[in-house]
């Protein structure tokens, strides 16, 4: 049975737009997942995307003593930061037999002073101020597409910025590099690159490279769609300095959060149905509260009373900060064979 395309829609979200809150508010509470244009606002152009990537697929070249010398466990204990080998990782553990077949490297927040606080592979010691300027740029665009959530809601426009005030206080945010290799024989029912799953955060921004498809989501109807990794039917006439659309998906916080109103939905990655495709590379920013963000209600009237036609609550009673929030998934859905305070993903 061949895969649909998911009908995910584009957004321009530049101030030329005045229905950018309300087309974002519509996207996100269909299907959770919406493409934004990537304009010269954005800062990340398609030059420092391809950077990045250029930076990811060097470090997963390099020799294991390398990467096993920032591996996840090598880490402070409770930080979901550094590298993490092919088999730590199983994000559906209900259905999955393996592990997800993929490497990831995940970046906490630099500090003040332009240092990590992890340790960091020397090939990307010189490149430490190009991840932190790309860093940067993914929360400046989180941080408008949160403005935007805020008055497509109707509360104070910086409802939720300042509770991404990253100059405030710590946060669980993570920027992470993914690396799916080929696979020589796999079994297409029970090899996955990433099993199905639903990020932690409030958003996450993804980026994809052209030729190496492999997302689904999956639909309100139940059934797995791909995603484009580019949405446009006709390049755009700005062609040169716009870059491939921006994939922003909602995360279960922030789902939470609006009582459902927005969606976290399930997705994953698969392998090429035909043939054994190429290496896929992604990334990904998983943006998160504060640490000590309270997940109280929303004091939206809107979520008031799309939560009142539904009855529901938010998920995860008890959960007061986005710390223990975050906290309760990695243990919960994380780890295989490794401590659960050094593993984590989404
Ligand atoms: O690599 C991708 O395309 C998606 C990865 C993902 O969904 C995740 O790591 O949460
Ligand atoms: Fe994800």
């Amino acid at each position: 049975m061949s895969t649909s395309s998911a009908d995910i829609p584009i957004i321009d979200i530049s101030l030329s737009n005045a229905n950018a809150p309300a087309e974002l508010l519509s996207a996100a509470s269909t299907h959770g997942f919406v493409f934004v244009k990537n304009d010269a606002s954005t800062g990340l152009t398609s030059q420092s995307i391809d950077h990045v990537f250029d930076l990811s697929k060097a470090f997963f070249a390099a020799p294991l003593e390398e990467k096993e010398s920032v591996s996840i466990a090598s880490n402070q204990a409770g930080a979901n930061h550094g590298w993490l080998s092919q088999g730590v990782e199983k994000l559906d553990p209900a259905t999955q037999k393996r592990a997800d077949v993929k490497e990831a490297f995940n970046l906490a927040l630099p500090l003040a002073d332009g240092s990590y606080p992890q340790a960091i592979p020397t090939n990307l010691q010189p490149h430490i101020p190009t991840l932190i300027a790309f860093q940067s740029a993914c929360h400046a665009l989180c941080q408008r597409l949160l403005a935007h959530f805020a008055t497509a809601l109707d509360i104070p426009s910086d409802w939720f910025t300042s509770r991404h005030d990253f100059s405030k206080g710590p946060s669980g945010t993570v920027f992470r590099l993914l690396y799916y290799p080929v696979l020589e024989a796999y079994e297409p029912d029970v090899d996955i690159r990433a099993g199905a799953h639903s990020d932690f955060g409030s958003l996450t921004l993804l980026f994809q490279r052209p030729g190496q498809p492999g997302l689904e989501i999956k639909t309100a109807s139940g059934e797995w769609a791909s995603v484009p990794v580019d949405p446009r039917s006709m390049p755009s006439a700005s062609g040169e300095i716009e870059g491939l659309p921006i994939l922003v998906n909602i995360g279960d916080l922030l789902e939470d959060w609006t009582a459902g109103l927005l969606k976290s939905t399930v997705h994953r990655v698969v392998f090429p149905k035909e043939g054994k495709g190429e290496d896929r590379y992604s990334i990904a920013y998983f943006c998160h509260p504060l640490d000590d963000a309270r997940l109280e209600p929303v004091p939206s009237e809107v979520v008031r009373r799309y939560a009142g036609e539904l009855g529901r609550k938010g998920r995860g009673e008890g959960v007061v900060t986005a710390r223990d929030h975050l906290m309760e998934r990695l243990r919960s859905t994380y780890s295989v064979g490794t401590t659960v305070d050094e593993v984590g993903g989404s």
